[in-house]
């Protein structure tokens, strides 16, 4: 506004400029009001409607004779439809003018301080009253104790008085009470007619359908109809499950639920009603009553009635006890079971609410301090997907930068493929984005009015997408959520993972192959797959001495190590099955497996049919395995492995020679010289079978020290119970 020529040619573009800016202004801001506040669909974020209201108050504000009575600025709301009966109300329901900055909350409170002291209602030194910084009166305290100074501060502040409240992110709705009962409720709609939703509103149990106590002939309550975050979440699954669209956050689901024609609806919604305000409050012979002189005062007055008022009030007195409060809620706000989207504060005395008055749609005593908005709006210019330690494919979404909850996002997680389609989310929409406290952000979901023509449905790749090696198929098991790379063997994203499972105890069991080195081997591109692994440990090639040049190596631990490898050149085909990592092939199947089938190759060429018929293997795990050897690049790492030597022997000779063969055993306690593992391995060697619990086809219970409830079970079923000698004696058998 500095220097802006008041004539001449540039002055008259300006004007020209501003007055048509302010026309498309008028007419976004009426059709947004329109989707917000009848349609329950926004179509742009909170913030940025308030950036456009900004917008167009500020060229009001320059032009004091463009404004119209029919302007946004000047209305609330918007008309309702009428779907809904009307109820005019006898009290107008305004809105709150917003204060984004500290600045505005002090200019706020300097400019109610000069009209107070103006009426004589507040003294001279309430002007300003902001105490030096660090200074013990702050002036605010809970409003139980609202006006007593603690010991610890000073003389009180004496700057106006505020009740500040939070709040709440829901629809505003009133309450019409007469002889003590609930004749009306109504929406706020464009503030001078709401929509009758009494019928919805009889439906909320924190709605009182009879006054407790003696109450006036006429009272109107106002207050916040909103949904808690939990009851938002559990409403979102409801949805989800009977396949209905999400609520995109508990603003729109309250706005929803309770704008309902079938009140039926509205009574399995799980709305709550928090009072903050009245309107008409009338005695039996029609006379206006004002039953408190303050505001604060008014709502403890209200809750006597039975009405739930809004907790976490407090008595404030001047600017910086202000900002002290918005701090410590806007601290606190994701801790809040309910959203709220700032804090109000209002002028505490009534005698001077009533000296402020109004302005246009809002209050002069009262202003809304907003926090910085945790949704935004952006586009979403495509989904990358990335590939986990294990192959599981992440949908990320990528964003237009946007600036939200303090940091500039780009991307997003969606989780995974199913959350896409849920909240059907497609490439190039305009989404809201949420990103609230240190959670990571979010897509909340798309502004479907705003959805380009012919964007197709996500489809989560035919391949796995890490660049350009891998290229294996990807699959999505029946039932399961997470899509994955089946290239376990080969697939770069998923090497270092499936070296060090290869490399543990139970697998090949390579002594000093630890994750530090599998790091650093696959990371300088020395080891890509297992067979890398044995190409490197074959004595003609120069692997032993590279080795030794690795951090903390040396030539003994490289020796040690290359000897490790070289000594699981011929493992049994049950552990060299169970260290290629095939998803839900454990140790106990991978033997099962590889007894059945005796070599790799026929476990390889296995129909699912044929693997089904291994005992204990169903359909999950045979799909598993058919899967994992049907892609290619599994394969051809088996075949470089039998290239560089590695030739799996038969695991030990079919049961019937066994000792235990067909017997189950169950182990219980501590034995005196054999672990667990070593108890197990000596069982199934001997052909038996280890089962966690005791049944009527268990064989024995090899009891140690400390044997718990199995051996109860033991004696109730009559089943045989051993010690460890028993069990050596058996397997010496
Ligand atoms: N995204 C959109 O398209 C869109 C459109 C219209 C409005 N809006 C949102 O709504 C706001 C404007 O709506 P508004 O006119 O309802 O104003 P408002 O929501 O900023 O403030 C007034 C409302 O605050 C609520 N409120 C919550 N706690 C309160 C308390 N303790 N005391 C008094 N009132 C309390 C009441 O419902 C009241 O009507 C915008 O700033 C924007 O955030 C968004
Ligand atoms: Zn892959």
């Amino acid at each position: 506004m500095t220097s802006r020529p008041e004539a001449g040619a540039a002055g008259q573009d300006r004007e020209t400029a501003d007055r048509r800016r302010l026309e498309s202004l008028r007419a976004d801001i009426e059709a947004h009001n329109r989707r917000y506040y009848v349609e329950d669909a926004p179509s742009v974020s909170d913030a940025e409607y308030d950036r456009l209201m900004a917008e167009l108050q500020a060229i009001e504000h320059d032009h004091p004779d463009w404004v119209t009575p029919d302007s946004p600025t000047q209305r609330v709301g918007a008309t309702p439809l009428d779907h809904f009966a009307t109820v005019r109300h006898a009290v107008r329901m305004l809105s709150l003018s917003n204060a984004f900055e500290a600045e505005d909350v002090v200019a706020f409170d300097e400019r109610v301080a000069a009209i107070l002291i103006d009426a004589g209602l507040l003294g001279e030194a309430g002007r300003g009253a902001v105490p030096a910084d660090g200074a013990a009166p702050d002036g605010s305290g809970p409003l139980a104790a609202a006006d007593e100074a603690a010991p610890h501060r000073g003389p009180p502040n004496p700057g106006v008085a505020y009740a500040a409240e939070y709040k709440f992110d829901g629809l505003a709705v009133s309450l019409r009470y007469e002889k003590g009962r609930l004749v009306q409720a109504a929406t706020r709609g464009d503030g001078a007619q709401g929509e009758d939703i009494t019928a919805n509103i009889r439906t909320l149990r924190s709605v009182p359908l009879r006054l407790r106590g003696d109450a006036p002939a006429v009272l109107e309550v106002r207050g916040e109809v909103l949904m808690t975050r939990a009851d938002f979440a559990r409403l979102n699954e409801a949805q989800t499950a009977r396949g209905d669209k999400p609520f995109v956050n508990p603003r729109n689901a309250a706005a929803g639920s309770l704008r309902q024609l079938d009140p039926r609806v509205t009574a399995t919604r799980p709305l709550r009603f928090y009072a903050y305000g009245w309107g008409q409050i009338l005695d039996a012979a029609g006379a206006e009553l004002r039953p408190r002189a303050t505001h604060s005062g008014m709502l403890e007055w209200l809750a006597g009635f039975g009405f739930a008022v809004s907790p976490g009030r407090m008595l404030c007195h001047g600017a910086s006890a202000l900002l002290r409060f918005y701090e410590t809620v806007g601290a606190s706000r994701a801790n809040l079971p309910y959203e709220i989207d700032g804090v109000v504060y209002k002028v505490d005395d009534l005698r001077a609410q009533d000296v402020l008055g109004f302005v246009a749609r809002a209050p002069r005593f009262a202003i809304a301090h907003k926090f910085p908005a945790q949704e935004e709006t952006t586009r979403l210019l495509g989904i990358d997907v990335q590939v986990g330690r294990t192959g599981a494919l992440t949908p990320v979404a990528r964003l237009q930068p946007v600036f939200v909850g303090g940091v500039t996002v780009t991307n997003a997680t969606l989780h995974n493929e199913d959350e896409i389609h849920r909240k059907d989310v497609r490439i190039g929409d305009t989404v809201v984005v949420r990103r609230a406290g240190d959670v990571i952000p979010e897509v909340v979901g798309p502004v479907l009015a705003l959805r380009p023509a012919g964007a197709p449905v996500f489809d989560l790749l035919a391949a796995c997408p890490v660049c350009p090696e891998c290229g294996s198929a990807v699959e999505r098991p029946e039932g399961e959520a997470v899509t994955r790379c089946t290239g376990g063997l080969f697939c770069p994203a998923q090497r270092k993972q499936t070296l060090w499972h290869a490399a543990s105890r139970k697998a090949l069991d390579i002594d000093g192959l630890g994750d530090k080195l599998i790091e650093q081997l696959v990371d300088n591109g020395k080891v890509r797959t297992l067979a890398d692994l044995y190409a490197l440990a074959d004595p003609s090639g120069g692997g032993e001495l590279e080795l030794s040049t690795y951090p903390r190596m040396g030539a003994k631990s490289a020796r040690n190590l290359v000897e490790a490898i070289n000594q699981r050149r011929h493992p049994p085909l049950s552990r060299l099955l169970y260290a290629l990592g095939i998803r839900h092939v454990g140790e106990t199947t991978a033997r099962d497996v590889a007894r059945h089938f005796g070599s790799i190759d026929a476990i390889m060429h296995a129909s699912e049919d044929a693997l089904l018929q291994v005992p204990d293997v169903g359909p999950v795990v045979a799909a598993s395995i058919r899967r994992f050897f049907a892609e290619a690049h599994n394969r051809e790492v088996i075949d470089a492995l039998r290239a560089v030597g590695v030739e799996p022997r038969a695991d030990e000779a079919p049961a019937g020679e066994k000792p235990l063969a067909g017997k189950t055993l169950v182990l219980t306690g501590t034995l005196p010289s054999l672990s667990r593992d070593e108890a197990t391995r000596l069982i199934l060697a001997a052909g038996g079978k280890v089962s966690g619990s005791v049944s009527r086809k268990t064989a024995w219970v090899v009891a140690g020290d400390e044997a718990g409830s199995k051996l109860a079970k033991a004696a109730e079923l009559g089943v045989a119970v051993i010690d460890e000698a028993g069990l050596k004696a058996l397997l010496g058998a």
